[in-house]
């Protein structure tokens, strides 16, 4: 089972051991987030469904655009990062347009999503939330310095500044009950996620499944006594490269007999952030070679590494 996470205790030893898990998992659990079960989770599954449920000439009124906010129908994505895809049965909804001030999206919406608009916003600000309170975790854990070498816990939060532009994006997914040659098939395909990190709800709780470089482990949920329900998170790419490989972006993909939802969020830092190694003794002792270059021969920035890795889920079918 993955290692499970409070993230409401922000100390050294705590933050330590998150990192461990994102750096030998990529994969963990986090308890006492601010995502109530009865009151935020499922309400998001409620409207989700009521999405899903309408005819794909509705939901196609809000297509998916340049910027990647709105609807994408089944097989229109593939998300199998080897090129062996042949598309996703899966179709989503993306809520990318917010104001980092009110977070409330700016998009074209369809009427239930547009109905829940404040709701969504106060969800949005909950992601934000808890997304600073990992990045904080994540820059006390790994030590980052400033460059006078002071420490630096608030690198990762300042990455994702909330008054520079960014695209991370609010997904909800839906699974159809895949026919039965699909039943062995992904579903999502294989793939690493491209922003920051990426937190995830199923239901039901299962059909995500990780690769822990031997073979393909299914993410399992544990009920919690206190009734909360753990949110899953995984480290993308960008957080990869910043660490030179040490905070693993782990495969993933999700397989399933039985109809599924999910709602994930993905975190992008601010797209100017430039994705170089951070200064931290365990990142410079640590022998990877994870970040990469551009044509120009610099350090990718957020907005071109996501530009990149979205246009090979799109528009592989050429
Ligand atoms: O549906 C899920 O649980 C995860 C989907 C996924 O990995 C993705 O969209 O990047
Ligand atoms: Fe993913």
């Amino acid at each position: 089972m993955l290692p499970v996470i409070d993230i409401s205790n922000l100390s050294y030893e705590n933050s330590k051991k998150l990192v461990d898990a994102a750096s030998s998992h990529g994969f963990l659990l986090l308890k006492n987030h601010s995502l109530d079960k009865n009151m935020t989770i499922d309400r998001l599954f409620t409207i989700s469904k009521q999405f899903f449920d309408l005819s794909l000439d509705i939901k196609n009124l809000f297509p998916r655009s340049q910027e990647n906010d709105g609807y994408v129908a089944p097989m229109v994505e593939d998300l199998q990062q080897d090129g062996t895809g042949k598309g996703d049965p899966k179709e989503a909804f993306n809520i990318t347009h917010f104001n980092l001030n009110d977070f409330i999206p700016h998009q074209n919406l369809p009427e239930i999503y547009e109905e829940n608009k404040l709701f969504i916003s106060s969800c949005l600000k909950k992601y934000y939330s808890i997304l600073h309170s990992v990045c904080k975790m994540l820059a006390i854990g790994l030590e980052v310095k400033d460059n006078d070498g002071n420490p630096n816990p608030d690198y990762f939060v300042n990455a994702h500044d909330l008054n520079l532009k960014t695209r991370s994006a609010l997904r909800l997914l839906h699974y159809p009950k895949p026919s039965k040659e699909y039943e062995n098939e992904n579903l999502a395909g294989a793939h690493t996620d491209y922003g920051s990190l990426t937190f995830v709800l199923q239901r039901p709780h299962k059909g995500l499944q990780i690769f822990d470089g031997d073979e393909w482990v299914n993410v399992e949920i544990p009920e919690q006594d206190d009734g909360q329900e753990l949110l899953i998170v995984n480290i993308a790419d960008m957080l990869s490269f910043w660490t030179n490989g040490y905070l693993k972006s782990t495969l993933h993909r999700v397989r399933s007999t039985e109809e599924r939802y999910s709602v994930v969020f993905f975190c992008q830092p601010a797209d100017v952030i430039v994705l170089e190694p951070v200064n931290s003794e365990l990142i410079k002792n640590y022998n990877g070679n994870m970040y990469y270059l551009n044509s120009n021969g610099k350090p990718l920035t957020a907005l071109e590494h996501l530009f990149i890795r979205l246009e090979q889920g799109y528009n592989k079918k050429k």
